[in-house]
């Protein structure tokens, strides 16, 4: 009995050894993974930061053009007095372009208080590099003593037009508080010069530090990051050991399962062709809303994966799968068809309410993609005129004009194109124009910081300004509290979509919000007694606009 009993107590023992070992081990381990975890989310989000002062750069560039290439269409580089009025007008909408310059031949006139800059510049050009466009080029230049951007199309032989952009504003004060003391930003050309920074208080030139770098596609134009490699490395002390023990354990349960085999490997393309087939892949729907008279005027429409769990449920996972796949007419027909179904009472009782479905640019440029989405339509007995067609401008839209006789096919049937995520893409804002969209979707990058950031505001501004140009009606998206709300109705955006209004939701809820939401105008509308064509503006407070957040 004695000589039984005595291995089962040393396998105890055994046991438990090993146990608080790999506990230990655990915890080092979660303690470990934890600061890199933090440290390469750290370095993620400053590559980040590049990325944004990039586009931001990007943006007022592409402005810059546009509003160079009107002056030109419309005959205005001759000094004439119209063409005075024009260039003070273009200067006077713009947050960032501080003078423009025109010369045709023997005739240079500019307009603003930095006439003398671009004159210097315009006579004795210094560090030119070209744009992908090689007739667009960009220069440094001094702004009241600080770096800008001198930014040239030559249209013709001897016509071009310069604008003067104050580079410097677009990333002064960009990095956030635990940066702007320690670290500094650069935008610069590619050969070197730099035509905007910031240099935190701080920063110690020669000491180690990590760089972070972000270059454009279309403009001779990069951001650099420089962050100690200290600040980058440090990472808070004040997670508790119960958190490391739990996250610890939680790690070696996972660890032993999977080298048990007791969690297989899932093969996440077969499961998601599956669930596209057995229709588990279902629409959800975002309310937009006029910020004018404060109706609702349609749904985004976006994919959502019920049954799946993890960070695969989430479509910013999915759907690049989809597409990589090529299934992306898949997920739009099952998609449509499910909105069809689901929506069927709000598709025929409210005429007024659309539906925008998202579209990747390689599907927009498919030879038959048109004649493909109205036999699509047909089946769901969804009238084209309802629906809108988001193309992202965050992949690069290669054959613009592929993509924009498709998108002529798109508008004969009567479906209005969004282009989604503006600004933030490779196209840039002239593509916009070119692929003869009619709506243009702020992208959440531009709302976010609209509060605190004056540039934010600009941008947007820009963007507002942009469209208009164009004549393409603007949806702001991503709204997650009133301040937001409240800067983009000054900034002249016509609808809105959020979290702080409303987000996404299955088709039962989204035609109770529908109704209710209407009820509510209607009862603002009666107790207000307005004019027959007074508008009724978006009110929060009023109720006008619920919150499902
Ligand atoms: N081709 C298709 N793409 C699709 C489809 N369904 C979704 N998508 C794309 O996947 C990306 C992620 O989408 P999702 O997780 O659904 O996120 C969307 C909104 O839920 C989210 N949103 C809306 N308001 C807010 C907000 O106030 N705050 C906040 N943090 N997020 C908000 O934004 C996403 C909408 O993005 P966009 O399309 O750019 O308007 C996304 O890229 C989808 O496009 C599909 O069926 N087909």
């Amino acid at each position: 009995m004695a000589g039984q009993s005595l291995p089962k107590i040393s396998r105890r023992i055994a046991t438990i050894v090993l146990t608080a070992a790999l506990t230990a081990l655990f915890v080092a381990g979660a303690d470990q993974l934890d600061r890199r975890l933090t440290m390469a989310f750290k370095r993620q989000s400053v590559a980040d930061l590049a990325h944004n002062a990039l586009t931001r750069a990007e943006i007022a560039t592409d402005y810059a053009v546009i509003r160079l290439g009107m002056l030109y269409e419309n005959g205005h580089t001759d000094c004439s007095p119209d063409a005075m009025e024009a260039i003070n007008y273009a200067v006077f909408r713009s947050g960032t372009i501080k003078d423009i310059l025109t010369a045709q031949g023997e005739n240079v006139c500019s307009v603003a208080m930095h006439s003398e800059t671009l004159l210097e510049n315009h006579r004795h050009p210094v560090d030119t590099v070209q744009a992908r466009n090689s007739s667009i080029a960009l220069n440094p230049v001094r702004l009241d003593n600080t770096p800008a951007m001198a930014v040239t199309w030559l249209f013709e032989e001897d016509v071009l037009a310069t604008a003067l952009v104050n580079t410097e504003s677009l990333v002064f004060d960009l990095l956030p508080a635990d940066l702007r003391e320690t670290s500094a930003i650069r935008l610069s050309l590619s050969n070197g010069r730099t035509v905007g920074r910031f240099t935190g208080a701080e920063w110690q030139i020669g000491g180690e530090t990590e760089m972070f770098e972000a270059a454009s596609e279309r403009y001779p134009l990069r951001v650099r990051i420089h962050v100690p490699t200290a600040v980058l490395s440090q990472v808070p002390m004040n997670r508790s050991a119960g958190t490391i023990i739990v996250v610890g354990a939680l790690a070696g349960l996972l660890a032993f399962l999977v080298a048990r085999g007791l969690i297989p490997a899932p093969n996440a393309a077969s499961r998601i062709r599956a669930a596209l087939r057995r229709g588990e892949i279902v629409p959800n729907f975002q309310p937009v809303y006029a910020v004018r008279t404060g109706e609702l005027t349609g749904f985004e429409v976006l994919a959502r994966w019920p049954g799946e769990t993890g960070p695969m449920a989430s479509p910013a996972f999915f759907v690049p799968l989809i597409e990589a796949n090529g299934w992306s007419d898949d997920l739009l027909e099952t998609v449509i068809l499910q909105t069809a179904q689901t929506m069927r009472s709000v598709i025929d009782n409210v005429p007024a309410v659309s539906f925008a479905f998202n579209a990747s640019p390689a599907q927009l440029v498919e030879p038959g993609f048109a004649a493909w989405l109205e036999r699509v339509l047909n089946r769901a007995e969804l009238d084209a005129r309802r629906v809108i067609i988001e193309i992202t401008e965050r992949e690069e839209i290669r054959d613009v004009e592929k993509a924009r006789s498709s998108i002529e096919a798109l508008k004969a049937m009567g479906i209005d194109v969004a282009i989604d995520d503006a600004g933030t893409g490779h196209n840039g804002l002239a593509s916009v124009q070119r692929l003869g969209a009619s709506i243009l979707k702020i992208d959440k990058l531009f709302v976010d910081g609209i509060v605190q950031d004056e540039r934010a505001g600009a941008l947007v501004q820009m963007l507002v300004d942009v469209a208009r140009q164009f004549g393409m009606k603007t949806i702001a998206e991503g709204v997650e509290d009133e301040i937001q709300l409240n800067a983009l109705k000054r900034l002249g955006v016509d609808e809105v979509q959020g979290f702080f209004l409303c987000t996404p939701l299955a088709p039962e809820p989204a035609t109770l919000e529908l109704a209710r939401h209407q009820a509510i105008l209607t009862r603002n509308r009666l107790q207000a007694r307005p004019p027959e064509d007074k508008a009724m503006p978006l009110d929060h407070d009023a109720g006008a606009v619920a919150v499902n957040a």
